[in-house]
């Protein structure tokens, strides 16, 4: 299988990392409107989103991660390649630490030094970012994003789409809704509902309306 990146920043480089360390290679980096100059990343072909380079993909041969860090926007993609028939894979760091039993959907990337513990499941084109960790029963929604260094303790929910900024922590037993921005540094003490920004500690909710 060939395996293509939808993006070509920061984030798409971590994910193509991942996949050389589990001995897996990128077969080419394709963006919408990648940088002018750039060609390749780690020797690895950068190109434009075109018909024409969609035309030399097959549906079939080929498996996708869209490494793009905004929420609404990985979904948008990724909705977009499995309606033209992709297909997608994960890319899960060997420094992971992660329960025997813990799911995780499709097209999910779990950065270096992450733990997973025991009966979490974790929905699709999830983000968990560099040395987070999510203990027991947690589960996280499709296209959340976790950023490096957050702490979920057992028994959370993040609906669809959170992004939880760096270092957020997170007690026990706390539901957030979807598409909920908490700010980085944020301890969240009690749940939130969707579509708001909260930061602080405790985190409260700054807008109520809030667009990722
Ligand atoms: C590998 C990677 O890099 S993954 C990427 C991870 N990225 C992150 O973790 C980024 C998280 N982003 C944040 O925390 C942002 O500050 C956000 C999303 C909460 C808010 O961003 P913006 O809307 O642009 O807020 P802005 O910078 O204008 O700040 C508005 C006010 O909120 C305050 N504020 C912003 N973020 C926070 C925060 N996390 N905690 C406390 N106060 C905050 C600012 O100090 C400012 O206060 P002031 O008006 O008194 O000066």
């Amino acid at each position: 299988m060939d395996i293509y990146l939808y993006g070509c920043g920061g984030h798409a480089k971590v994910i193509s990392d991942i996949l050389c360390k589990q001995g897996r290679k990128v077969a080419a980096f394709i963006d919408d409107n990648p940088p002018v100059g750039l060609t390749l990343i780690h020797g690895i072909p950068v190109k434009k989103s075109s018909p024409e380079v969609f035309a030399e993909i097959n549906c079939d041969r080929s498996q996708w991660i869209v490494a793009i860090g905004n929420n609404p926007i990985r979904r948008r993609v990724a909705e977009k390649l499995e309606k033209d028939g992709y297909s997608f894979t994960t890319a899960i760091h060997p420094s992971v630490e992660m329960a025997c039993d813990v799911k995780v959907g499709c097209g999910t990337v779990i950065m270096p030094n992450s733990v997973v513990n025991t009966d979490t499941e974790v929905g699709s084109h999830v983000i968990v970012n560099t040395g987070s960790t999510i203990d027991h029963d947690c589960r996280i929604g499709d296209y959340c994003h976790i950023a490096p260094g957050c702490r979920l303790c057992g028994n959370i929910h993040l609906d669809e789409g959170v992004f939880l900024g760096v270092g957020t922590k997170i007690i026990p037993g706390i539901q957030i809704g979807e598409y909920t921005t908490c700010g980085a540094g944020s301890v969240v003490v009690k749940s939130l509902s969707s579509f708001c920004l909260a930061y602080g500690c405790p985190a409260k909710v700054v807008q109520n309306t809030y667009s990722q």
